[in-house]
């Protein structure tokens, strides 16, 4: 991750000059909550076949040319994915680890992401309550941070994929039955040590697959042939929670971890591609100013019908009938 000091300047970072980028320095740490990228540049159309740049402030007409680049053949693509995972077998397995130094917005994240899926329960699930076995899918787990302080309070069995060893070991001491406050109808059930571009979930045993900060690391091919692959892992009514990091415009590459930064529109052109509709989509509040933009998006194979429970003006209306 590239963090600023007074001394020296992020190369993205808004109030950078090229003459202070020269001069950044790179700090250890991920930039998968990373520090946003630099003045917008108009000639980015607003889509992935825009521009975007390099963490060495390196242009790009458009990500066909960054792809081809980075993962062009099979070896490259091999290369493009060890890199990204070698990068976090480096991190130590603690919250201020997986999240780049930004240890201090995990409750701001954790407070945001709850109440988006309270809504989105509330929407999807609402008679069923307590009385449905809910099951979920933390993607590119780490240590387990987003499990243990969110999923495991709404889930009866939570399933983690990390594909960084002592990440699923520190995540599988930290959701030990003896470390959880939540009663023994909640739990960790499997561990899988695994990249999302290797997973396949069993069928229909999900009612959420949450996927935040690790879709990245994923090339446009294979997080599309993902997402594909794992609408068959949703239980009828199931959904997805991407959260990410959002660019401004194009995307932003990092080098470093080997992972991709997208704009809005370039992640819609591949919810679209994946055949996923945005259900709900909800803006990240109160995170520091130098880091990018995160959003959640809610996406689903079908459009989830609104269940309306008020009575229409119409129903209202019309007297019933007694028969
Ligand atoms: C910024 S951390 C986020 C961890 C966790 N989602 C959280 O919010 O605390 C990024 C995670 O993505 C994982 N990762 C890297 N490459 C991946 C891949 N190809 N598939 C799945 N996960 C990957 C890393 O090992 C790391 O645990």
């Amino acid at each position: 991750m590239y963090v600023p000091s007074s001394q020296a300047v992020h190369p993205y970072c808004n109030t950078t000059t090229s003459a202070t980028a020269a001069a950044a320095v790179r700090l250890s740490g991920t930039s998968r909550i990373a520090l946003k990228e630099g003045t917008f540049d108009r000639r980015r159309l607003n889509n992935m076949n825009a521009g975007g740049s390099d963490s060495d402030g390196r242009e790009f007409k458009n990500s066909d040319e960054m792809w081809r680049e980075e993962v062009g053949d099979q070896s490259k693509k091999s290369e493009w994915y060890n890199k990204g995972v070698s990068y976090w077998q480096g991190v130590e397995a603690t919250v201020d680890g997986v999240l780049g130094g930004y240890g201090h917005v995990n409750d701001a994240d954790i407070k945001a992401s709850e109440a988006f899926l309270n809504s989105l329960l509330a929407e999807r699930f609402p008679d069923a309550g307590r009385a449905r076995h809910l099951v979920a899918l933390d993607c590119g787990s780490g240590i387990g941070r987003v499990t243990k302080n969110l999923l495991i309070r709404f889930f009866n069995e939570v399933d983690l994929l990390e594909p960084v060893s002592h990440f699923l070991e520190a995540a599988q001491v930290n959701l030990a039955p003896e470390n959880l406050m939540v009663s023994d109808e909640y739990k960790a059930a499997n561990f899988y040590c695994l990249t999302l571009q290797d997973f396949t979930p069993e069928a229909q045993r999900y009612d959420c697959i949450w996927i935040q900060w690790c879709i990245g690391h994923l090339a446009d091919d294979d997080l599309v042939s993902f997402f594909k692959r794992a609408k068959g892992g949703l239980k009828p009514g199931g959904f997805f929670v991407l959260k990410e990091n959002i660019a401004r415009a194009g995307f932003v590459l990092d080098k470093e971890d080997k992972s991709i930064t997208r704009s809005d529109s370039y992640f819609k052109e591949l919810f679209n591609q994946s055949g996923l509709h945005i259900w709900k989509m909800k803006d990240q509040n109160g995170f520091p100013d130098e880091l990018f933009a995160v959003k959640m998006y809610a996406l689903a194979a079908e459009m989830p019908r609104r269940v309306n429970r008020s009575r229409t003006r119409r129903s209202i209306n019309k007297p019933g009938l007694i028969k």
